[in-house]
């Protein structure tokens, strides 16, 4: 089984469009459009595997580093979703979603990933993993979520066909002792 995250940050772009000369605020949030491995060319959060003797909240940290150039306290991670995906009734991944309002820096590209702020209401859904379009807007709202996806017909993931999911909404995840 792959343990990996996923971390989404949040801002207000306050430069807005005039509506009726009034000024708009909307929130974006940072994707990724993924350069290189699984998911290619599809848009996602920062986010990767687990490392040898990491908790997922230093990997969440790291990969948004390391993919976007962006830093972020631990403290201001929030953690947002649970998310299991299986191929042909096995787990393949466990992945760890987070959110944050708070980071500093500015989202640079790397080889693995071109940065890019989205409106919350026009997150590419079309061009996303397949199961993203049914836990992102809630998370992007900031509810919780533990969510169960199955995948068939075999390797690799991103090619499988998405067949069913199951999830629960505004659960309280647990901070374990060495996780968070
Ligand atoms: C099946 N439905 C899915 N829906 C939404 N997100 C999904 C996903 N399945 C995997 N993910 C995420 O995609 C990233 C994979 O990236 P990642 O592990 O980095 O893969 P990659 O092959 O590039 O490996 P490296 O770690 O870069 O070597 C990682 O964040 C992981 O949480």
């Amino acid at each position: 089984m792959i343990e990996a995250t996923l971390c989404f940050a949040l801002r207000v772009d306050a430069t807005g469009e005039s509506v009726d000369d009034n000024q708009r605020t909307e929130r974006e949030v940072l994707l990724i459009e993924k350069r290189r491995g699984l998911g290619e060319g599809w848009y996602n959060g920062p986010g990767g595997k687990l490392e040898a003797g990491e908790t997922p909240r230093e990997c969440a940290i790291r990969e948004t580093r390391e993919e976007v150039g962006l830093e972020i306290d631990p403290a201001d991670l929030e953690k947002a979703a649970e998310l299991t995906f299986t191929l042909d009734s096995e787990i393949h991944t466990f992945c760890h979603v987070y959110r944050t309002e708070s980071f500093a820096g500015e989202a640079r590209p790397s080889e693995e990933a071109r940065p890019e702020w989205v409106p919350v209401e026009d997150v590419p859904y079309d061009r996303m993993w397949e199961d993203d379009r049914l836990w992102l807007p809630g998370v992007l709202e900031g509810r919780t979520v533990v969510g169960e996806f199955a995948f068939e017909g075999g390797e690799p993931l991103d090619e499988a066909d998405f067949v069913e999911h199951d999830l629960e909404w505004d659960v309280t995840l647990e901070e374990g002792a060495d996780d968070g």
